[in-house]
């Protein structure tokens, strides 16, 4: 399909623009902050173009920079990334919205104990609209997990570390098949086929290639890929071969070869075309060579011949021709609609989702529910009848109590943070391709963990509150349990935020567990609160620690009706509890034990809003530090010519 331009040139034909996506990019140079290293180039000024109706191929050694220009392409570049040259969409420079394009990213992450049906299902109804009957979108499902060749193992867990389920390669297939549910225009693909044999990756790549022939959308597909069979290699329209992060070669597949065999690297006979040319622009693998690939040149020589080759050819020319010409045109904007889910039904589903995988999680659900059923049976026995005759032992007794529960019991709430964080991990993948906003996600965590927390709070609760014969009746014990239950949604929420800002699992348990300890520190009930230091401790930890309103909660409640008998040298005198909570333990007294039940939920809200709010700036934070560049960095990369290859360059 090619034709004239109004220059002369060749060019390939345009497509109607409501029926696909253009995307072209000019010197586009992606530099990324690296420690002690400082600013580190990762892409040097490629060019290119996708095109409806066909799928371009980027390849090139490991570390070559193929991720970083499907991540720049796609607009997902990271916070410590800079970019300068132009992308364009549809010769524009506009975002990619929702439904236009969708992202499947190397890793494949996933809710392990769904199945691949139900993944599908939920994945569905969040993505597809609310005018959608259910019956068709469980059809759609259906019939793109048929579409991966995945029906035998639709009633599979998709299984983890440690839970047996679905095969890595079958993974890479449900990763890819939740992202073609909406029939995106612009599919951009991380190393699809990582994982799967060679016949399995032709299956892949060409029901990827195939879907136009269900829907008809002539499809733009962008996709790195590290080393395809030959038959996968048929499948690919362009290919962008990269190596250290300049062009080797950017142009119809079928004519790389021939490219290749014109600069002196000839392909073998009965060699894959691929193999060829990774071995050639490998620089890594031509380090352990003495005399170079095959005896001549040494690799990195070879690649700066290649890329020189390359910039003087034709066939760069006719790229550079072919991107203005896409840019001249008039394709419009994108369309503008987010046809999903609405946000309350995207929030039922999530909770849904959330909660059946959160009782399916054995350790995350019933082995953390175990160890506080162990440890209320440890509290009963340890406290049992706490009694109030020996009044000093009484007082020290009960206080002793509520500390652990309050220390101890919330702090545990750490141990659901790994699963949490697979959860962020599908949240980010999700996010960031638009299927739900983060209010949908918070909102959903929250209701969905509600049932449990209660279900802690209540039952481990009352084994310890009655064998130690803490104040009797059903609000003493309903308070007691709803302080707990506060408590423990907070520490939730406080992970939540600690998850969104440390980047590693072990970080994020250790910055926890050091922000609770020094919470609980500053509650003001091991040192009372008027010996507190009072920068830092007293203003502002003792009044942000919600340790000190749950210790406040939990004392009032158990203290303020009672009355104890204390042995002086005039005889035995009583003393009342609110007494002992004002004068000896220092509490402020002024508000009900209420309010501070109260303040611990607005904790829980305020948490959740930052959590919220954490993540909405760094989405507008991350254009800000990824702005275009005025002007390229400079290259660093030296282009050397070896003397004898210096007449094909
Ligand atoms: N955000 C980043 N911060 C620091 N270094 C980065 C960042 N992104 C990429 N890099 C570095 O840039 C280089 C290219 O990375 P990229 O992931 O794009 O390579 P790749 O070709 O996709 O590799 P692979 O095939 O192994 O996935 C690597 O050396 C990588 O360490």
């Amino acid at each position: 399909m090619q034709s004239n331009n109004r220059d002369g040139n060749v060019v390939r034909t345009m497509v109607p623009k409501e029926n696909g996506v253009f995307l072209t990019w000019e010197d586009l140079w992606v530099t990324v902050t690296n420690g002690k290293e400082g600013r580190k180039s990762i892409l040097e000024g490629v060019t290119g173009y996708a095109q409806p109706g066909e799928l371009l191929a980027i390849m090139g050694p490991s570390g070559c920079g193929k991720s970083t220009l499907l991540d720049a392409l796609a607009g997902r570049s990271g916070s410590n990334t800079r970019q300068s040259g132009e992308i364009l969409i549809n010769g524009l420079k506009q975002k990619l919205g929702f439904g236009t394009s969708a992202y499947v990213t190397q890793d494949d992450t996933l809710m392990t104990t769904l199945t691949v049906r139900e993944a599908m299902y939920y994945s569905a109804q969040l993505q597809l609209p609310d005018s959608m009957s259910k019956s068709k979108k469980k059809e759609i499902a259906d019939i793109t997990i048929k579409e991966m060749g995945l029906e035998d193992a639709m009633n599979t867990r998709i299984g983890g570390p440690g839970a047996k389920g679905l095969s890595s390669g079958q993974k890479r297939r449900v990763s890819i098949c939740i992202e073609i549910l909406t029939r995106p225009k612009l599919l951009f693909l991380d190393e699809p086929t990582s994982g799967l044999d060679s016949a399995a990756s032709y299956y892949v790549m060409s029901r990827i290639a195939s879907l136009h022939k269900r829907d008809g959308i002539r499809r733009t597909i962008i996709a790195s890929i590290h080393q395809p069979s030959s038959e996968v290699f048929q499948i690919f329209h362009n290919l962008c071969l990269l190596s250290s992060g300049r062009t080797v070669y950017f142009g119809p597949a079928s004519t790389a070869t021939e490219f290749f065999t014109t600069n002196g690297f000839p392909c073998p006979t009965l060699q894959n075309p691929s193999d060829h040319f990774l071995k050639t622009i490998n620089k890594d693998f031509g380090k352990d060579l003495e005399q170079g690939l095959d005896g001549g040149i040494p690799t990195e020589e070879a690649i700066n011949s290649l890329t020189r080759s390359y910039k003087s050819s034709e066939i760069y020319q006719q790229v550079r021709r072919q991107v203005s010409e896409i840019c001249k045109q008039d394709w419009g904007a994108l369309e503008k609609k987010r046809n999903h889910a609405g946000f309350v039904i995207q929030c039922l589903v999530l909770t849904r989702r959330s909660f059946v995988n959160m009782y399916r999680d054995i350790g995350y659900y019933w082995l953390r529910l175990a160890i506080y059923v162990a440890l209320a049976i440890g509290l009963a026995t340890v406290f049992y009848d706490v009694g109030s005759s020996y009044a000093y032992a009484s007082i020290q007794v009960r206080g002793s109590l509520i500390m652990f529960i309050t220390a101890f019991l919330t702090f545990m709430t750490i141990g659901g943070f790994p699963s949490f964080v697979e959860d962020m991990k599908v949240f980010d993948r999700e996010r960031l391709n638009g299927h739900y906003g983060t209010c949908a996600f918070i909102i959903s965590n929250s209701f969905s963990a509600i049932p449990y927390l209660l279900l802690i709070s209540l039952i481990p609760g009352a084994i310890a509150y009655y064998p130690s014969g803490l104040q009797r009746g059903a609000e003493h014990f309903l308070f007691f349990a709803s302080i707990l239950f506060a408590c423990m949604m907070l520490v939730e929420s406080l992970m939540m935020i600690v998850a969104s800002i440390v980047p590693n699992l072990l970080m994020g348990i250790i910055t926890g567990a050091g922000v609770q300890g020094l919470m609980m520190l500053g509650g003001g009930i091991f040192r009372y609160p008027n010996d507190l230091l009072k920068p830092f401790w007293k203003y502002p930890l003792y009044y942000i620690s919600f340790h000190k309103y749950a210790y406040q909660g939990l004392f009032k409640n158990e203290f303020e009706k009672l009355t104890f008998s204390i042995d002086k040298a005039e005889g035995p005198t009583n003393i009342s509890g609110k007494e002992i909570l004002r004068n000896k333990l220092q509490m402020e007294m002024g508000y009900s034990k209420w309010v501070d039940l109260a303040i611990l939920l607005g904790m829980v809200v305020l948490y959740r809003l930052f959590f919220l709010g954490f993540i909405k700036t760094m989405e507008k934070i991350k254009p800000i530090v990824t702005t275009f560049m005025s002007t390229p960095p400079k290259q660093t990369t030296q282009v050397m010519v070896n003397p004898s290859i210096a007449p094909l360059v």
